[in-house]
This record gives structure tokens, C-alpha cells and sequence, in this order.
């Protein structure tokens, strides 16, 4: 059984090896000659699966991706063909959940919002959507979720229209990119719904760039009174357009995922669905390759109050994960990748490459983020029990 994996998923070799003859691939040099005797291909979104690349792939039995989307499998072809295909749904969802937290924690201090004062409109409300609602219910922040597939097939929560999500304060997209079908999501916030954002609002993206009409949401930003904007995810990634990095608040490279629980989540999925394919059984577990993180002291002035102080609790998350670093190092690479060509007086199909290496290449090589659930917290022995649920309904561990 010959299974090839790209080498962005992390662990691959140690997961796979065992279950048949492995090996590995750069998506950037991937060709159709590579996948002619694989049995099967595990991806992450950077491998576009489709018939070109598949045309000499008489062998594949099975494609999954480690990520939760799955746009860049044509899936119609696929099920033309009679080849099975899996994601990793579910994988990374807290981490896009904690990404969400963070730039609403940004937002606060930079006075853009108060947490305490604020309705989160969630578009999208399967994994990480539910992953977010539950953190804010645990932080007593109020939410709205907008999601007409899952509120047709009787999902028992309580859902509003998408017009509602547009009188929201806050505006998070989390659904896939669509494009058939009776509930598309190509461009949903479009020229008419942008008119509707004034200065007040703050519109996060970080599902599918596509979800945005990213020129109509540079024409906004460059009107008096627009909204602010959060993007981890654009449209023809990796050739960004980089005018956007003037207009929009904070911006990342679609790293939004990728912390290290969400990454080695994704590769555990697809190692599972191997081993069922194979009747093989599953003897690994995330716990043999997650390493513990040292117990952290903290302080809290909060600590015997029945909820954690807007401050406390800023200050901890912030320290967990903090956006605007990663916003301070794509601005810093990009203006360098920008300066550079310019100086060059380089073509634009030059200074489109070199925003593309710069942008592929951070988010192929992103620090090492982990989630709340890494961390043990040694709580100040006074803390009361309303913060306690509140920490683990974060996500965090609480020493004993
Ligand atoms: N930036 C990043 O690093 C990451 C991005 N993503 C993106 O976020 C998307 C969502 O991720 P998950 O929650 O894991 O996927 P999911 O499949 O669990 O949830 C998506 C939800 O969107 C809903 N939906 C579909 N069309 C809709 C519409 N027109 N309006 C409102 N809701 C609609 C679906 O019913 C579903 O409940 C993924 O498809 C992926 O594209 C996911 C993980 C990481
Ligand atoms: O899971 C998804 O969907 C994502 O967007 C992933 O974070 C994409 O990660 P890469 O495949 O680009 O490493």
C-alpha cells in the first residue's frame, strides 16, 4: 500500500509509517507523474486535488486532507471516479476559536469595542463556530449564530438571518467556501452588506478569503467611516493583494489553525482514517507526541469576584496568544518583499511572486502557538469558583 503525504503535515512519518510504504511530497513540486502508483494521498489546502492532478493516478483508492476545508478538493470529480476523500473537520477549530478571541481582546484595549458590551455575530456555526460560542458564553459575552443549513436540518439551537448578523457589533465568518448549491458563500459579504458596516463594527475573516469581495471591501475601507477589519485569509493565496495591509487593522497568513494541537489534531484524523481503511487498529494517540507545557503561576487581582476582571482576563489570553505578533511579522516580511522589488523596479508579476514566497513561506514555517489546553494554571488559593468554570470553559487545565 503506497501512501504519500505532503510534508507540511506535521508528524506525518511518525503517524504513517507502519501502514504501508511511505513517503512524502512538496506541494510545490508535486506533479501528476508523482501520484501514479499511490494508493494514498493525504494533503493539507496547498494541494489543489483535482483531475490534472490526478490524471495518471490509476492506483488511489482514498485522498483526505488534514485541514477542516476541503475547497481545494474537486469532490464531484472525485466521487466521478469512484475515489473516497476525508477531512480533518474539526481539527483546528479552537485554535480559529482562540484567533477570534484574541483580535476581539486587541480590539478592546485598543478601544475599538468593550467586551463586556458586545454582540458577536458568528456566520458559520459548525466547529469552530461552535468552539467560539462556547468560549463566549463561558466569558458571559452575548452571540448570535447565523447558519441556514444547519437551522433547516432541525439543529435545536436558536439561529437569526444573516440580516440580523449585519446589526452585530463584531462580525465573524466561519463557514466553507461554496459555491453551488442553495447556500453559497462566494463573496456573502458583498458592496451592499459592506455599506452597512460603518466605523462601529469589527469584521473578522479567518474561513476563505472567497467568503469577501476583497475589491469591494478595499473600496469600502477607503470611504470615511469604514468598518475594521481582521483577515487571515484572502482571495488568490498565496498572491495576495498587498494594498490590503494599508486598510485593514490586523492581518495574518492564514495561520489562523495552525496551532500546534490544531495542526497534529489534523494529521491524527487522517492517520485514524487510514488505519480504518486498512483494518488496521489506531495504537496512536495525540497524548504521544503533544508535550506537556510547565505549570504557570498566575495572578489575578479578580481572583475572589464571581467573573474575572476585563483586565485579568485580557492579560492572561493575551499572554496564551497574542494576534498582533503574528500581524507585526507578515507587515514587517511583506513591506520588506515589497521594498525590495520596488528597488529592483521589478515587473508586478516579480513583486506578485515575491508576495507569494513571502507569504507561503510564513505560514509553512509558523512559530510554535499552543492552545489554552496546553496550560496548567496555578490559580491564587482565594479564586472563586465562577472564575474557575470560566478558565475551564476556556479551555485551560486548573491545578488541583
Ligand atoms: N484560517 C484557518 O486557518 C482556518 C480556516 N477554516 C475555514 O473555516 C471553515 C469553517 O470551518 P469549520 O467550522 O471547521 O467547518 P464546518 O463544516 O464544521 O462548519 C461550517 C458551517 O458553515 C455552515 N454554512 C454553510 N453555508 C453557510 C451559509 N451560507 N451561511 C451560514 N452558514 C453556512 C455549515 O452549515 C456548517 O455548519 C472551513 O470550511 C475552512 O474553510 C477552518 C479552519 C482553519
Ligand atoms: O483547516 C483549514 O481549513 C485551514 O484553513 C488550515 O488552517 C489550512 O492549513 P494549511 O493546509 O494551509 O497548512
Amino acid at each position: 500500500m503506497k501512501i504519500l503525504f505532503e510534508d507540511t503535515i506535521p508528524l506525518g512519518r511518525e503517524y504513517f509509517s507502519g501502514l504501508g510504504d511511505v513517503s512524502s511530497y512538496a506541494w510545490q513540486t508535486l506533479t501528476p507523474e508523482d501520484i501514479k502508483n499511490v494508493d494514498i494521498l493525504a494533503v493539507r489546502s496547498t494541494t489543489k486535488v483535482n483531475e490534472a492532478l490526478l490524471s495518471q493516478a490509476s492506483q488511489l483508492q482514498f485522498v483526505t486532507t488534514a485541514t477542516s476545508g476541503t475547497n481545494h478538493m474537486d469532490k464531484t470529480w472525485l466521487n466521478s471516479q469512484g475515489i473516497s476523500w476525508n477531512s480533518a473537520g474539526g481539527c483546528n477549530a479552537v485554535a480559529v476559536a482562540e484567533y477570534v478571541l484574541s483580535a476581539l481582546f486587541l480590539a478592546d484595549r485598543a478601544g475599538k469595542i468593550d467586551i463586556n458590551a458586545i454582540t458577536v455575530g458568528i456566520v458559520g456555526a459548525g466547529h469552530v463556530g461552535t468552539a467560539l460560542a462556547k468560549r463566549l458564553a463561558a466569558l458571559n459575552i452575548e452571540y448570535k449564530l447565523c447558519d441556514p443549513p444547519l437551522n433547516e436540518s432541525g439543529d435545536p439551537r436558536s439561529f437569526v438571518d444573516f440580516e440580523d448578523i449585519i446589526d452585530c457589533d463584531v462580525i465573524t465568518l466561519h463557514v466553507p467556501y461554496v459555491n453551488t448549491g442553495r447556500h453559497t458563500t462566494g463573496k456573502l459579504i458583498n458592496a451592499d452588506v459592506l455599506g452597512q458596516l460603518g466605523s462601529n463594527k469589527l469584521l473578522i475573516n479567518a474561513c476563505r478569503g472567497e467568503v469577501i469581495d476583497e475589491l469591494a471591501l478595499l473600496n469600502r475601507l477607503k470611504q470615511p467611516n469604514a468598518p475594521t477589519v481582521v483577515l487571515d485569509v484572502f482571495e488568490n493565496e498565496p498572491a495576495i493583494n498587498p494594498e490590503l495591509l494599508q486598510y485593514c487593522w490586523l492581518m495574518t497568513p492564514h495561520i489562523a489553525g495552525h496551532s500546534v494541537e490544531g495542526k497534529v489534531r489534523g494529521t491524527q484524523y487522517v492517520y485514524e482514517q487510514i488505519c480504518n481503511l486498512l483494518k488496521e487498529p489506531n495504537t496512536k494517540t495525540l497524548g504521544d507526541y503533544l508535550s506537556a507545557v510547565e505549570p504557570i503561576k498566575v495572578e489575578l487581582a479578580s481572583a475572589t469576584a464571581s467573573a474575572l476582571s476585563k483586565q485579568d482576563l485580557i492579560g492572561l489570553m493575551l499572554q496564551v496568544y497574542n494576534l498582533r505578533v503574528d500581524d507585526e511579522a507578515f507587515r514587517e516580511k511583506l513591506g520588506e518583499a515589497l521594498k525590495r522589488q520596488q528597488n529592483e523596479s521589478a515587473q508586478s508579476e516579480e513583486i506578485s511572486a515575491s508576495i507569494s514566497h513571502t507569504f507561503a513561506t510564513m505560514r509553512k514555517s509558523y512559530r510554535i502557538r499552543r492552545e489554552c489546553s496546553a496550560y496548567t494554571l496555578i490559580l491564587p488559593s482565594h479564586t472563586s469558583d465562577g472564575i474557575k468554570q470560566q478558565l475551564k470553559g476556556l479551555g485551560f487545565l486548573l491545578q488541583a
